[in-house]
């Protein structure tokens, strides 16, 4: 099997639904569903803050949102949560700078997908060094869905991250919704990784559909 290759991670990355049951009044398995049939490209399961489930619960539910995802072809990504990863034979885990190293991590995930968090260039040098798959950078926008994100950088940090030759294939996060998809692709991102544009949308479905045929520019 081997690590994914960049041209695939680059296709993977292009409409990047994160998500917990924290992001929803609805049956989280009714958004997933949606999300995919409105074309999301990847699936990453955030169980993260107020309201988000723990233990037995949590990973339940992660089990439902993973068989989903495999019978839709969707990888599926866990976040944080290394444990579970491992447990759930998860197809990637996400990590924060806070999380696990992403030596170790790559270490315990083996040719899985490894995606890390990156603020300034130094992490994501670090990150790219360690075995990242793919860096993750945020907020872009003022978000309303991390409750310890950092301050907003704007679109203009992937630009830097291109400037100082980072080549590791690069998702935006945070604030992002259909108006401003265009603004961060032309920064030089691969992609853009979203959650509240789809999880607290009246119709997810719709929501990812029209976010898929804007990204569709970009493919
Ligand atoms: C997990 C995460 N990391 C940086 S911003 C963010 C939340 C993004 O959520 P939204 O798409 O609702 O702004
Ligand atoms: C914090 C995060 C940043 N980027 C991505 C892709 N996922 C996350 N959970
Ligand atoms: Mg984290």
């Amino acid at each position: 099997m081997g690590r994914i290759t960049r041209a695939e991670m680059i296709q993977y990355l292009k409409l990047y639904f994160i998500f917990g049951s924290q992001n929803t009044t609805q049956l989280p398995e009714q958004v997933v569903k949606e999300a995919i049939a409105g074309g999301i490209t990847l699936f990453q399961y955030r169980e993260k803050g107020e309201g988000s489930k723990a233990g037995a619960e949590k990973e339940e539910l992660a089990r439902k949102l993973q068989e989903i995802c495999r019978q839709n072809g969707i990888p599926f990504i866990v976040n944080d949560d290394i444990d579970l990863a491992v447990q759930l034979n998860a197809d990637g885990l996400h990590i924060g700078q806070e999380d696990i190293g992403a030596k170790e991590a790559r270490k315990m995930m083996g040719d899985k997908i490894l995606g890390v968090s990156a603020y300034t260039i130094d992490e994501g040098l670090e990150a790219a060094e360690d075995g990242a798959d793919y860096l993750g950078l945020g907020p872009i926008y003022a978000t309303g869905s991390k409750d310890d994100a950092a301050e907003e950088t704007g679109p203009q940090v992937i630009t830097l991250f291109r400037k100082m030759g980072i080549k590791t294939p690069i998702v935006g996060i945070g604030g992002i919704y259909e108006d401003n998809i265009d603004e961060v692709m032309k920064s030089g991102s691969d992609g853009i990784s979203i959650i509240s544009a789809i999880a607290s949308a009246p119709s997810p479905f719709e929501s990812a559909r029209n976010l898929k045929k804007r990204i569709e520019n970009y493919l």
